[in-house]
């Protein structure tokens, strides 16, 4: 059973054809690279996929279930998780009550006092255990204002892994990061398990080459070329879209 399936997939903002007709599959524990240039259409792909967006036409299956129909948090609960290109924390929490937020989902608890959830023994050891797949389990008690970008980013990380998901899509994990950063974070997602599936947006080439297996390429909302890593590289239509940037 293919991880996740995209087939014939439109999207259509006014008269703009922003997805067209794209199809592809990442089979299970893939380290998949969507690739193309600005305005390709890879974060609204990314959009459709999670459920944030709704297609004009074509079908969605993760794990062989059709999703297309289903909400974003349904589309969650079945096993998808996502971060996004612009940080999406809850900015006047801890490090630690954010990953207690994603670990609640959309359980009733997160509706309780959230003084009353964080400090709940067995919610608690369970982020701190997650905080500890992307290295910040020392700073859990930190306000996230006192932070740096590069730690906001892994705790970005950090909050799509606490559900636990099977298909992971990570939008540019690595953007406005320094060296240093950029090292550390390419080094926790190749840490990453092979049972969680990995479909990764990146610019910066060395680290998405590095990581990538297969690649699609998207160009003008299409997907223009889809294989290997070495077969999209060596493919003059890959050179062609990036220089007619
Ligand atoms: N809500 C929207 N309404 C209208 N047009 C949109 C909307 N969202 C995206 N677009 C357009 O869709 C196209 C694809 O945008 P998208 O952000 O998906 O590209 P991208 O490949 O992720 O680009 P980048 O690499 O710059 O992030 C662009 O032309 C963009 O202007």
């Amino acid at each position: 059973m293919t991880a996740l399936q995209v087939n014939n997939l439109r999207k259509s903002f006014g008269g703009l054809d922003v997805i067209q007709d794209v199809s592809f599959t990442v089979e299970p524990g893939e380290r998949r690279l969507l690739l193309g240039p600005n305005g390709a259409g890879k974060t609204t792909l990314f959009n459709l996929i999670a459920g944030d967006l709704r297609a004009s036409g074509g079908r969605i299956l993760l794990q062989g279930r059709d999703v297309s129909a289903l909400s974003t948090s349904q589309r969650a609960a079945c096993g998808l998780g996502r971060t996004f290109q612009i940080l999406t924390l809850f900015g006047r929490e801890t490090v630690l009550g954010n990953v207690v937020m994603a670990l609640l989902g959309s359980s009733p608890k997160r509706w309780k006092p959230f003084g009353a959830v964080v400090h709940d023994t067995a919610l608690r050891r369970r982020a701190l255990s997650v905080l500890a797949r992307v290295k910040l389990e020392g700073l859990a008690d930190r306000p996230i204002q006192e932070t740096s970008y590069g730690e906001k980013r892994r705790l970005e990380i950090a909050m799509a892994l606490a559900q636990d998901p099977q298909v992971l899509l990570l939008d540019e994990p690595l953007a406005g990061l320094s060296k240093e950063e950029r090292g550390t974070v390419s080094a926790l997602l190749e840490d990453l398990p092979r049972s969680l599936t990995i479909v990764m947006i990146e610019h910066d080439m060395d680290v998405a080459l590095a990581f990538a297996e297969r690649i699609a390429l998207l160009n003008h909302g299409r997907l223009l070329v889809d294989g290997t890593r070495d077969e999209v590289i060596a493919d003059p239509r890959t050179r062609e879209a990036y220089l007619a940037q």
